[in-house]
């Protein structure tokens, strides 16, 4: 991570519908250029967390800074930025055609060639009302627009509904070139954890509304392993460490444990017949969601 300005800043920032706390005393940052995963379970709040980032919805407590600057109706500031969302909606009528044209209305930075590469990459009918595409047609135009839009701040949520497995890796491949040549900052909500791993610099992960995990993809990758074996071999080689899941089957137990294991600890476990592997990062955030807290009684939000 760099030292520069953060280009998102969010403060103690909390959200509350009626007797439901979406959000819960939220905190981070994060440094420009760098693609980042939202990730947490159904319900987490990770879309109440990026319409509060675009200005679409307001805090109950504490606060959201884009560039140093409050998003809500700040035109400086939502210029800068693409937020890709299912909800999106146009106009009757609409084709996708009309919506690439219109781009360059909202996206300083928008590139139509770019635009034009990708529809033949997804195989776009153009000429089509948007409320007539499929929903992996959708989901690609969503796509599109947030690519060749190259908005410093571009933040996806779930992008990838409806889009076959080759479409999406396209989404993958080509997020990751472009990004390459024109770094920004990419907030991507996400399921398919493992399948977004390697593109993820930094991860944050919800969980009932609280920030569970504010990390760097590199930390997170290794730092936790799978012990299995005989289950009582197992748990005297886990005695001590903290454990985050822990599976059995007839004598045999897998274990995962938190933090790396040092040469020792993998020549103990060859000495044990142990087998150590690593954990996915999908099995190592369901094991951290899992294990994490309930939420807090909604009364203690505080309304501004
Ligand atoms: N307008 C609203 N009124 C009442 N409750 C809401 C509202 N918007 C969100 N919630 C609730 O806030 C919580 C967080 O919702 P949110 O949509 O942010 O979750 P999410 O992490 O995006 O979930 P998913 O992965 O299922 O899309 C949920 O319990 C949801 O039911």
């Amino acid at each position: 991570m760099n030292s520069q300005n953060p280009v998102i800043q969010v403060d103690g920032l909390s959200r509350s519908y009626r007797d439901v706390a979406a959000l819960w005393d939220v905190t981070f940052s994060l440094q420009p250029n760098m693609i980042c995963g939202l990730l947490g379970r159904n319900g987490a709040g990770k879309t109440t967390l990026m319409r509060m980032l675009t200005g679409q919805d307001f805090p109950s407590a504490g606060s959201v800074r884009l560039f140093g600057e409050n998003p809500v109706e700040n035109s400086t500031v939502l210029q800068q930025i693409c937020f890709v969302s299912e909800a999106q909606r146009y106009p009757d009528g609409f084709q996708a055609r009309h919506v690439l044209a219109g781009a360059p209305w909202f996206f300083a930075d928008w590139d139509a060639a770019f635009a034009d590469d990708l529809v033949g990459k997804f195989r776009l009918p153009l000429k089509r009302d948007v409320k007539k595409l499929s929903r992996g047609q959708q989901s690609a135009l969503g796509v599109i627009v947030g690519l060749a839009s190259r908005a410093s701040i571009t933040i996806f949520d779930e992008p990838y509904l409806g889009l076959d497995a080759v479409a999406r890796h396209t989404f993958y491949d080509t997020l990751l070139a472009d990004y390459a040549e024109r770094p920004r900052t990419i907030l991507l909500s996400t399921h398919l954890i493992d399948e977004v791993s390697n593109l993820l610099e930094h991860v944050l992960v919800l969980d009932e509304g609280r920030l569970l995990l504010d990390q760097s993809a590199e930390s997170l990758r290794g730092s936790a392993a799978a012990v299995a074996g005989r289950a009582g071999d197992v748990d005297s080689f886990v005695e001590g460490r903290q454990i985050l899941h822990r599976d059995t089957l007839g004598g045999l137990a897998t274990v995962t444990i938190a933090g790396r294991l040092t040469a020792a600890d993998h020549r103990a476990a060859t000495a044990a017949n142990l087998e150590i592997a690593p954990v996915s990062f999908q099995q190592l955030i369901v094991d951290l969601s899992t294990r994490s807290a309930p939420a807090p009684a909604v009364a203690s939000v505080v309304h501004e």
